[in-house]
């Protein structure tokens, strides 16, 4: 499971509302001043022009204060804010300076809609302003001057690519954060707070389609001796070996964990019980044959886990999880190096599936602990 494109949205939406409040305000504010200024040269048609854009900023203003939707209502304003500007660039009554106004436009379309979109609606708009300029003033040789079009050109490409390098860049380290933010630093692999964002995306996306969707928990067993025994250098070796294991074993759409300590969790999309029982035999059967060079010594290691399905065991993250470690637990009490499903499981046919006489997938075990 890919790292989200919703997640840098919603990390990036605070800032853009700040910058798309920032710029209501600012259109409200000199709105004012510029039509009161035009009424008085009596240009009422820049003055009216100002006023619906006064008015259309103060009801955006109300309609992002609880919005999902952030970036369309950056579009819904920006689109209307440059017809505005392009309007009173056409007026032959409007001074040549209302022009420069054009190179705000990539700073704040990259700021609110991003890289792409940003690019996108500078590049269209600059370019209309562009020929906008070059057909009012035709007939005037002393406005197409070479040099200082030259200038002004160069001037409103570096603000392009300033502000697109910008955002490139502050896109990427957003993510590379956030990746940081959702890893583990010792294995690699996500961590609970990866888990539980994907998740939630896919009990969503399981309760749409009406696919099955399970969860395995899983522990090492004995880990301490580990540690106690070789160091905790070697206890380390051993989880980024599980975790290896954990990546090999599973397909690109299902999304493995470290929970914390030596608990890791698989969430395994379109996949009921009995399917992720095979799947947890597999990774119970690749650990309990794994031997981890450490020193000169071969450490292995064994695995217990239990098995929660959406809808069977709940419909939260959180009571997944219990009933998976609640039969984890079981798993431990029963033995050890075996994965527990829920009692009213049905298996495949699979022979690596079968139920024992519980109904529950005990695939090897150790002396029960009592
Ligand atoms: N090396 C290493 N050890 C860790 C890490 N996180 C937790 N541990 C160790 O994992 C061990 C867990 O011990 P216990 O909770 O007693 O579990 P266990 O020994 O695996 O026993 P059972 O779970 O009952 O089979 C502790 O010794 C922790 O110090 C880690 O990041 N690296």
């Amino acid at each position: 499971m890919e790292l989200q494109k919703d997640s840098t949205r919603s990390l990036g939406r605070p800032y853009r509302k700040a910058v798309l409040k920032a710029l209501l305000n600012l259109t409200i504010f000199a709105g004012v001043l510029f039509s009161a200024l035009n009424l008085q040269k009596g240009r009422w048609e820049l003055a009216l022009a100002e006023i619906g854009m006064v008015l259309f900023a103060i009801f955006v203003m109300q309609a992002i204060r609880k919005t999902e939707h952030l970036e369309r209502w950056a579009i819904i304003f920006l689109l209307p804010f440059c017809a505005t500007m392009l309007f009173s660039m056409m007026l032959p009554t409007s001074s040549v300076t209302v022009f420069g106004w054009v190179l705000i436009i990539p700073i704040l379309s990259h700021l609110l809609l991003g890289r792409h979109l940003g690019l996108i609606l500078s590049g269209i708009f600059m370019t209309l302003t562009a020929a906008l300029f070059l057909y009012k003033h035709q007939d005037q040789p002393e406005m197409l001057a070479a040099l200082p079009i030259a200038n002004t050109v160069l001037i409103g490409i570096c603000i392009l690519a300033f502000s697109h390098v910008y955002e490139v860049t502050r896109e990427r380290s957003e993510l590379r954060l956030l990746e940081l933010a959702q890893t583990d630093a010792l294995t690699g692999l996500p961590n609970r707070i990866r888990l539980k964002e994907s998740f939630e995306r896919e009990c969503k996306r399981a309760s749409r389609d009406r696919t099955p969707f399970s969860l395995i928990v899983l522990d090492l067993d004995h880990f301490k001796t580990i540690n106690d025994d070789y160091g905790h250098e070697a206890g380390d070796l051993l989880l980024r070996r599980v975790a290896d294991t954990l990546r090999q074993c599973l397909r690109a759409s299902d999304l493995p964990a470290r929970l914390g300590g030596e608990e890791f969790g698989v969430l395994l999309t379109n996949t009921n019980t009995a399917q992720a029982a095979e799947v947890s035999e597999k990774i119970r059967s690749r650990i309990e044959s794994m031997e981890v060079g450490f020193e000169g010594q071969a450490l292995k290691v064994t695995v217990s886990g239990g098995i929660a399905e959406l809808g069977v065991d709940g419909d939260s993250l959180r009571s997944l999880l219990r009933e998976a470690d609640n039969r984890m637990y079981e798993a431990k009490a029963a033995g050890r190096n075996q994965v527990m499903l829920p009692p009213s499981a049905e298996l495949s046919p699979d022979p690596l599936a079968q139920p024992e006489a519980t109904s529950r997938h005990q695939t090897h075990s150790e002396t029960p602990d009592h």
